[in-house]
């Protein structure tokens, strides 16, 4: 008997931004239900201006098109900022690296910021090509946007959850926010099979607001079965999911679900992925999202701890300049 596929749920973020709470609660309602089932789940009307998407994603594919030796000057740095080339990352499990290339970069903080003097790893300015100076103000504003769609996203999961509206806004204040335009080169149809341009993997952090393409590739495996469910493109939408640290936060009530991408369409593949993650220092208690003390299963943990543990055992880079 074949039963009928896991579905995406979509969910319209209108009302939410408009601060009504008749919204927020039908919002989280659909929030929590996603969370709770799927992991995953589609938004739209997320807030985004359509003109700072496009011109984010033209600026990537412009990085991206340079030669390796141009991008090679802004490689990643110990705070975990700039361009990764292709081979630089293995997700835990996999037996080779992703078949990408990303651009990284995050809050953007001056060496004499109080976090970076204190030596806070994935703390520090950003840096920049000076060979492509469209490319920072582009991304700047795309890091600004989804940073705010992040935050209301927040605001519908805690009121989902019963707690206060606000309760992770002062988690946030100093968000470890991570950004990322990764390219995908074409894979061909004979590659091995266990060649990914991401391989399976969940995500470390709290929540993941990803703009794809319309190229598609992303895949999201189905709960309690062997099938991977495809995550296609839909025009105006980013794609949302919960990540291992917000699992945890919420005592295991939501799930933080399996996701590759394969990209095997004959075209190349642009997405930016954004990790919502809470300030370093935030504590991580079940029993602050209205879990009973004798029933949560983790005990607290600093967000910034647990993420730098994900981050080390991914990146090749950091087995020998980890900080
Ligand atoms: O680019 C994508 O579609 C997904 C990327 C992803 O899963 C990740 O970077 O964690
Ligand atoms: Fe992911």
């Amino acid at each position: 008997m074949t039963t009928s596929a896991m579905t995406i749920p979509l969910v319209d973020m209108q009302g939410v931004r408009e601060g009504d709470l008749d919204s927020l609660a039908r919002a989280g309602e659909a929030i929590h239900s996603a969370c709770t089932q799927v992991g995953f789940f589609y938004i739209i009307n997320h807030g985004l201006s359509q003109a700072v998407i496009d011109d984010a994603m033209q600026a990537a594919q412009r990085f991206f098109a340079e030669p390796l030796e141009r991008k090679a000057q802004v490689a990643v740095n110990k705070h975990h900022r700039g361009f990764h080339r292709r081979g630089g990352a293995t997700m835990y499990q996999a037996t080779r690296p992703d078949e990408k290339e990303f651009y990284g970069f995050g809050l953007d903080l001056a060496e004499d910021d109080p976090s970076v003097l204190a030596g806070e790893a994935l703390r520090g300015p950003n840096q920049w090509p000076d060979f492509m100076p469209e490319f920072q103000p582009a991304m700047d504003r795309y890091f600004v946007e989804v940073g705010r769609c992040g935050a209301d996203l927040l605001r519908a999961i805690a009121m989902s959850l019963d707690i206060d509206p606000e309760f992770f806004a002062d988690k946030y204040t100093k968000p470890l926010q991570r950004t990322q335009a990764v390219y995908y080169p074409v894979q061909s149809d004979d590659r091995p099979a266990d060649q990914f341009g991401v391989a399976p993997h969940t995500d470390y952090g709290c929540v993941t607001l990803l703009y794809q393409d319309a190229v598609g590739g992303l895949q999201v495996r189905e709960l309690g079965s062997e099938r991977w469910i495809d995550a296609p493109f839909i025009e105006g939408s980013l794609v949302v999911n919960v990540g291992d640290l917000l699992a945890r936060w919420s005592n295991d009530r939501f799930r933080s679900t399996l996701h590759r991408v394969i990209n095997t369409s004959g075209r190349e593949r642009y997405s930016i992925a954004t990790f919502y993650d809470p300030t370093y220092a935030a504590l991580v208690d079940p029993v602050d999202l209205g879990v009973a003390a004798d029933e949560a299963i983790y005990p607290p943990v600093a967000a910034g701890d647990y993420i730098l543990g994900r981050i080390d055992a991914s990146m090749s880079y950091r087995k020998s300049t980890a900080s």
